[in-house]
Order: C-alpha cells, then sequence, then structure tokens
C-alpha cells in the first residue's frame, strides 16, 4: 500500500477527498462501483497482502484508544454516508487527527477481528464482517441503495462472511435508536465447530454419519469397508468415506422423476401449475343446471362448479391418473406428460370397468323446449346424435404425443381451472381438428369430452346437409339448443368442411348452412354458453372460409400415426381378432403400412379377415393374411395433400 499525503488529511475532510490509493487498497469511490461481494474480497486482499496480524492489532488497539476520544469530541461529525465502512477500514490508516462526531458509532474492529488470529474484542463491539456499519441506522440510504425495501443492502454484500440469520434479505431500514444492542461478538462469530475452521477440510462428515432428518428417510448404514487383500495384516482397511445425504426422496404423490424422462418440451412446464392439479383425474359427471334458456331441463349438480360448465373430478378419484397416459403404467415425470411411446404399451387398450361411465345422458326434456327450437329437431338429436360409447382416454390415442399435450394444456386445463381472476382471457371454446381421414380427429374429440366428463353430441356435416338446408338448420339449432341445456357439454361436427361452401355456393345446402353454423357458433360458444365446447373436424381445411376459421379458436393439425403408434394401433387391432404377430412380423407389417391413418389400418386388418375368410375366426390371422391384404388397402392421403397440411398449418394451425 502506498501513502499518499491525502492521508494525512483530517478525517472529518475525507469526504470532499478523493484517496489516491494504489495497490490493492481502492478509493471510497471506486469501492462504491464494485458488483455485490468484491468489497469483501478486497478486504481480505489487502489483509493479507499489506498488513500482518500483529499490525493489524496494534491498529486497531490504537484506533479504539483514538476513536474513544473522538467520539466524545463536541466537533460535528461528517457524513459518512459517501464512504461506508470502505473509508474507515481503508483510508483510516494514519489518520493523525481525532475523528469528529457527537454520535457513537458502532465500533469498529470487525473486519482484523475476523481475521484469523487478529486479537479479539478490542473495541467490545461486535465481531465478524462489516457487523456496526452495516447496522447503524443513521447512515444514509444512497450507500445502501437496492435493498428493495429502502433498508440497507448489506445482505448482498456480506453474504458470505456475515450470518445470515443476522442480516435477513427482509432487513429494512431502523433508526439507530430502534435497533437493539449488537449481541456479543461471540454469538455474532461463534467459534468454529470442531473439525471446521478454515485450514480444516472443507466438510467433516460425522463419523456415524447423518441423523435422520424428519421428512427424510432413514439414511442406509454406511457401507461396511471392503475387503482389502492387498492390505498387510498388521493394516486397517480403509474406512469408506462417508456417503452424503442422498437427495430427498420424492412423495409418492408425484413421482418425480428427472428431466431426462419427461421428454416434453419445458415449454409446457406450466410452473403455474401445481402438480396435483396437473395429474388430477378428470370424470364424469352428472350435468349441471340448465342454462337460461333450458330452465325446463333440470340437472343434478351436485359437484363442485368451476364456474364454466366443466368440472375437476373430485380429489378422491386421483388414484386413476396414473392410467391417464400410459394405460396404467404408472406416471414418473412432474412435469408435461410424456406421450411417448415408451409409456403407452398399447398391447391392448386399457382395461375399462365393465359399465363405462355415465356421460351425462340426453333424455328427451319433459317440459318446453327452449325457444325458438324445433322440438321435433330437439328429439331426433337428443336420441339419435348423443354419442353413448365409452369413454376414451389420452392413451387410448395412439401417437399423437404433442398434440395430446397441447390439447390439455391449452383447453382441458384452462376450462376445468378458469383464470381466477376477472378480466382473464376466457378459455377457448372452440377448437378444429384438421387432417388426413382416418387420422383419429374424431377419436379425440371423444377424448376430450371424457377428459371434460362432458356429454357428447356428434354431428356429421354430411348428414346435417343431406335432408336440405332448412332441416340442416333445425338440426344444427337443435343440438347447439341441446348442448347449452345440459353443459358441460361437447358438441363434436365431423366433416364440417361439408355445411360449408368454398365456392361461395349457397344455393346448395351445404352453403346455406354457413350463416346459421356461425350463428349457432357464436351464440353456442359466446359469453353465455360457458359449459359448451365445440369441437370441429374436417380433412378439407382449406375448404373454410375465413369467417369460419376465425370461429375456432384453436386450430390442431392431426397428423398421420408414426411408426410406434402404427404398430400400437395394429397391435390392438390384431388382438381383437385373436392374431398375434411376432416381433419381426410386426415390425415388417409396421414398415409396410407407412402413409396410412389409422382408420386404414383398421380397415387393412379387417381386410386381412375377410381375405382369409375368417368371419368367426376359427384360425387366427398370420402375417401372410396381411400382407395379401396390403395390395388391396393402401393409403389414401398423397404425399401433396400431406403437404398442403402443412402448409396450412403453418398458416393458420397452432402448431404443436
Ligand atoms: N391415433 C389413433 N389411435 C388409435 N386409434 C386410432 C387412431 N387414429 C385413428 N384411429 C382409429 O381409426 C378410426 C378412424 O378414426 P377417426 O374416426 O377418429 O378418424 P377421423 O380423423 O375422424 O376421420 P374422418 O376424417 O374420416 O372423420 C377409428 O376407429 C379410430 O379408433
Ligand atoms: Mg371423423
Amino acid at each position: 500500500m502506498h501513502w499518499t499525503p491525502e492521508h494525512a488529511q483530517p478525517l472529518n475532510q475525507w469526504p470532499e477527498q478523493h484517496l489516491d490509493v494504489s495497490s490493492t487498497t481502492p478509493s471510497p469511490a471506486h469501492k462504491l462501483e464494485l458488483p455485490p461481494g468484491g468489497r469483501q474480497r478486497c478486504h481480505y486482499a489487502w489483509a493479507h497482502d499489506d498488513i500482518s496480524a500483529l499490525t493489524a492489532s496494534n491498529l486497531l488497539k490504537r484506533y479504539a484508544e483514538k476513536y474513544s476520544g473522538v467520539l466524545d469530541s463536541p466537533y460535528e461529525r461528517p457524513t459518512l454516508g459517501g464512504y461506508g465502512d470502505a473509508a474507515f477500514l481503508n483510508g483510516a490508516k494514519g489518520d493523525p487527527e481525532p475523528w469528529p462526531g457527537p454520535e457513537t458509532p458502532y465500533p469498529l474492529a470487525s473486519l482484523h477481528e475476523g481475521l484469523p488470529g487478529t486479537k479479539s474484542g478490542t473495541g467490545g463491539g461486535s465481531g465478524g464482517l462489516g457487523g456496526s456499519p452495516v447496522l447503524a441506522g443513521n447512515l444514509p440510504e444512497p450507500l445502501y441503495a437496492g435493498n428493495a425495501c429502502g433498508g440497507p443492502s448489506a445482505a448482498p454484500e456480506y453474504a458470505a462472511g456475515y450470518g445470515g440469520g443476522y442480516l435477513a434479505p427482509g432487513y429494512c431500514t431502523q433508526t439507530g435508536a430502534a435497533l437493539p444492542p449488537p449481541p456479543p461478538a461471540a454469538l455474532l462469530q461463534p467459534p468454529p465447530p470442531p473439525g471446521y475452521g478454515p485450514s480444516g477440510p472443507l466438510y467433516n462428515y460425522p463419523a456415524g454419519g447423518y441423523a435422520a432428518q424428519p421428512g427424510y428417510g432413514t439414511l442406509p448404514p454406511p457401507p461396511a469397508p471392503p475387503p482389502a487383500p492387498y492390505l498387510t495384516s498388521g493394516l486397517a482397511a480403509p474406512t469408506p468415506l462417508p456417503t452424503p445425504a442422498p437427495s430427498r426422496p420424492p412423495p409418492s404423490s408425484y413421482g418425480f422423476q428427472g428431466a431426462s424422462e419427461a421428454g416434453v418440451s419445458l415449454k409446457r412446464k406450466a410452473a403455474d401449475e401445481g402438480a396435483e392439479g396437473r395429474y388430477r383425474k378428470y370424470a364424469f359427471e352428472p350435468t349441471k343446471a340448465p342454462a337460461a334458456d333450458g330452465a325446463s331441463y333440470p340437472a343434478a349438480d351436485n359437484g363442485e362448479c368451476r364456474g364454466n360448465g366443466f368440472r375437476a373430478k373430485p380429489p378422491g378419484a386421483a388414484e386413476e391418473a396414473s392410467g391417464k397416459y400410459s394405460g396404467g403404467v404408472p406416471l414418473k415425470v412432474l412435469g408435461s406428460p410424456v406421450y411417448g411411446p415408451q409409456l403407452e404399451p398399447f398391447e391392448k387398450f386399457p382395461e375399462r370397468s365393465p359399465a363405462p361411465a355415465p356421460r351425462g345422458g340426453f333424455a328427451v326434456p319433459s317440459g318446453e323446449p327452449p325457444k325458438g327450437v324445433d322440438p321435433g329437431a330437439l328429439e331426433l338429436v337428443t336420441s339419435k346424435m348423443v354419442d353413448c360409447g365409452p369413454p376414451v382416454q389420452w392413451a387410448d390415442v395412439a401417437g399423437q404425443g404433442a398434440l395430446k399435450a397441447a390439447l390439455e394444456e391449452e383447453l382441458v386445463w384452462p376450462l376445468l381451472r378458469p383464470p381466477a381472476y376477472p378480466g382473464s382471457p376466457r378459455p377457448p371454446r372452440t377448437v378444429l381438428l384438421f387432417g388426413p381421414r382416418g387420422a383419429g380427429k374424431a377419436l379425440l374429440g371423444r377424448c376430450l369430452a371424457t377428459q371434460l366428463g362432458a356429454a357428447l353430441l356428434r354431428l356429421r356435416g354430411a348428414t346435417l346437409a343431406a335432408p336440405g338446408s332448412a332441416e340442416g338448420t333445425r338440426l344444427l339449432q337443435a343440438a347447439f339448443a341441446a348442448a347449452r341445456c345440459r353443459p358441460p357439454a361437447v358438441l363434436l361436427i365431423s366433416e364440417l368442411d361439408a355445411l360449408l361452401s368454398a365456392r361461395e355456393d349457397s344455393a346448395t345446402a351445404a352453403g346455406a348452412l354457413q350463416a346459421p353454423l356461425l350463428a349457432c357458433l357464436d351464440g353456442g360458444c359466446g359469453a353465455g354458453a360457458d359449459g359448451v365446447l365445440v369441437v370441429g373436424t374436417t380433412s378439407r381445411p382449406a375448404a373454410l372460409d375465413e369467417a369460419t376459421r376465425r370461429r375456432f379458436a384453436l386450430r390442431f393439425y392431426v397428423t398421420l400415426p408414426d411408426g410406434p403408434a402404427r404398430g400400437q394401433i395394429l397391435q390392438r387391432a390384431l388382438a381383437q381378432q385373436g392374431c398375434a404377430l411376432s416381433e419381426r412380423e410386426l415390425a415388417a407389417l409396421v414398415q409396410g403400412t407407412q402413409g396410412f391413418s389409422g382408420g386404414e389400418l383398421g380397415q387393412l386388418c379387417q381386410q386381412a379377415a375377410a381375405g382369409a375368410g375368417l368371419p368367426g375366426l376359427q384360425r387366427p390371422l398370420s402375417y401372410k393374411d396381411l400382407e395379401a391384404a396390403l395390395a388391396k388397402v393402401g393409403p389414401r392421403a398423397s404425399p401433396k395433400e400431406l403437404d398442403s397440411f402443412v402448409e396450412w398449418d403453418k398458416m393458420y394451425g397452432f402448431g404443436h
């Protein structure tokens, strides 16, 4: 350290001057520019490099004597705000003048006392690094600006050497008077525990290992010392290093494992979702009370209302969650569910209960039909268009992992758990699934109804358009009215394009149904109809005009099944026909059915059975039968058509 004449200046002139200090001692101004933590390192460097422990002790003693007189001095004490402990610790060396000031600052010997080998307790105040300057409440704020509560930002600066408990991050500015007297030095800096010290090893494990902590499993006993044949008989075998405490075992309800198993992008990690909610199972429930226009259709509603017509399953049903995506295979991830084939064995569909849960049937209403709805059409809808099939779980849909995740996160969860704050965006009530024929769009629609615990109404565009526009309109209106009357309900409209006219030809029935469809979508999924989700599917998305397209808040591309998914679909279909192929045969079949949709794979198996003349299944199907059927059944979607889906997805789809 080099001294300059400025060091000989009285301390009360320091605020007006800058120290020209070279070597490892920075000027106070420089000190203030240091990043958090830098100051402490600098202290150590200075102390170690330039003074010995004896010097430090002498200085300490000297200052103590000097400042005891200074503090009683009648001079007005200059502000220390611009310097803080920096000037005090680094610049006071050799100061001949007494320190003026009427107030008694906390004694400072902390830096030196905190160093090994120095004398402690000279000042009778705090020990350890930086105790009193930080605690002094009369310090002006600028030095400590940066603390969130306006108080001293001591926590980051003294993080390493300072007891975290003494200055918690939430520490706020207090007046000096409000501060309790500083605790004795022994409390601030207790002696290091045996075995832990600056010269000792970084960690010392207790010889007997750690005692079991509450919440942690009991630690396994340390392994016995390995046999040491290489040691002479007089030498003991080396004691094995104690095992560090194992990581906390995952809570049994989560089955948490490493992110590598998740296999799904963290994009969808939904940090806002609790783990419990994420894997909560949703079940069919009785439908809710009728909507405004359906007062004559009473419905029981004993469940917890989510405020949107869709309700989560009660917590008691959480045990079913393991089969949600994996067909019975327990889930092992906490993040986004893994939909990959590794969790979907799909050898056969997961066992369903013999009697599927009722899905809120659409009994013909007894009272007055909703206003403006044709009673005959309503009866037709409620008797013929309600899907009473078995529930479809996520695991029942082979492949489509990313799509299933997207549907769940962007549609199912928001519907089941509507935003808590008023003014937040309304969860989407319409979704368009587009893709090649037989790709599983309707299957996914059914699955959505299952996941939402909603009744399912199925309409086909071609069916609605066939009888003529007037009849089609009545049916359409009746279907929406029925769904609104019995929320939660999913209205699945397949072949949506059949209702529209790409050529704007409103003379045809299809073209004439476009306006009623838009009106129904606006009314049925508008603000007043919270319990209805409309799922439209089409294999001709280009036929949708912009008005219709915009009515569907979400638009997802349902792709053809990939190899593993084809294998799963084939296995399931063949198992139903009593056919069990070898692994090689199945792999060859999967290879040979590239470009097939799920529906076409089913047709292939039926064709094989028909070709083998096996209506009664006297003998199981063989690979040869399937090979023969492959000559007759092929993929319908051309590469050009598939490209057009990709293009449309890029332009209007949501990607996944
Ligand atoms: N990913 C899949 N997993 C299991 N089965 C599937 C899958 N995709 C399709 N299927 C089966 O293929 C058949 C046709 O599926 P679906 O009716 O859902 O197709 P789609 O896309 O709606 O066809 P379309 O465009 O002709 O209406 C159904 O029996 C369905 O179970
Ligand atoms: Mg379909």
